[in-house]
């Protein structure tokens, strides 16, 4: 088991009723056929947007308040909005989501949708099916490649989510090929764009990677775009208001007319660290850089 001392309190609280969760149990396996995450970042591509992975999201710890509209109408909006794949909390204590949640939103739309939850367990993965389960390599530690292969045994294709380059090296032997790098430490709760500038140069081209939180405008797509992320996913800023048309922004923030959502959406978290990195850009990929002015 991991050593949660480090954890932000909220933190602690989800990963003790993750664990609670697991200890209830289901019977039978799922069996998954999945839709391709990568199709649809390629489909994205060609069509001219930012591959983003939109996320239902309706609370969570550092986010005042709960945004009550039908989830399902939300995520149909983001789909309309241009996103390539939807994320789903089915977190229920702390961030307002449920199994039965994303089951209605999966039927909704033909887009993946990611299974965004605290994993610790086997058990858990039965829970509801999905096309895409994130494990996240601080809270299932030494038990990440028997859970990957659990998933994968389902069907399930595998978000491995890391922090900083010993959780990447940790994702890489376990055989991740998909990586989510989170700007949000999970220690302090802080968002520092930073940490995927720092982490990305190190994953391998044929890994598929995503850079995670704390994106709050088009101009922080660009940026974790020109770090070499292949999609972006985002929850805070794109439920701050008019779901869809921020989605759209976002997905549109390579082309040159997207207007910048942080320009008139207050993110309530408030916490996106704009001056953190050293305004390098990672040089992992460049094929995302762009000229583009804001
Ligand atoms: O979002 C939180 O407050 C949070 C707190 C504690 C653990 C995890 C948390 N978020 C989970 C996520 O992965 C984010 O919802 C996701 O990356 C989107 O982030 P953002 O765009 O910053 O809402």
């Amino acid at each position: 088991m991991e050593d949660t001392t480090e954890l932000a309190p909220a933190v602690r609280s989800i990963l003790s009723a993750a664990r609670s969760r697991a200890a209830e149990g289901r019977s039978g396996d799922v069996a998954v056929d999945p839709r391709d995450l990568r199709a649809a970042f390629d489909a994205a591509e060609a069509d001219g947007r930012v591959p983003i992975i939109a996320e239902v999201k309706p609370t969570s710890p550092t986010t005042d308040g709960t945004r009550e509209d039908d989830p399902v109408e939300l995520a149909e909006s983001m789909v309309a909005g241009g996103a390539a794949a939807l994320s789903v909390l089915t977190e229920p204590e702390h961030f307002g989501g449920s199994v039965d949640t994303l089951e209605r939103v999966r039927e909704a739309v033909d887009v993946p949708v990611l299974r965004k939850d605290f994993i610790v367990a086997e058990s858990q993965l039965d829970a509801v099916e999905s096309d895409v389960v994130l494990l996240i390599a601080r809270f299932v530690g030494d038990d990440l490649p028997d859970l990957l292969a659990a998933a994968r045994d389902r069907g399930f294709q595998v978000l491995v989510e890391v922090h900083d380059r010993e959780e990447l090296a940790t994702a890489l032997d376990a055989g991740a090929t998909l990586v989510g790098v989170n700007n949000r430490d999970l220690a302090e709760l802080v968002v520092d764009l930073g940490t995927f500038e720092s982490v990305a140069p190190h994953v391998p081209d044929d890994v598929t990677l995503i850079a995670e939180s704390g994106i709050a405008s088009t101009e922080d797509a660009r940026r974790m775009r020109a770090a070499g992320a292949d999609a972006l996913l985002v929850g805070s800023a794109i439920m701050a208001g008019d779901v869809e048309a921020n989605t759209r922004e976002l997905t549109r923030a390579e082309s040159g007319d997207g207007a910048d959502i942080a320009s008139d959406e207050t993110d309530e978290n408030g916490e996106t660290d704009e001056s953190s990195g050293d305004g390098e850009s990672g040089t992992r990929d460049t094929r995302h850089t762009t000229d583009t002015p804001t």
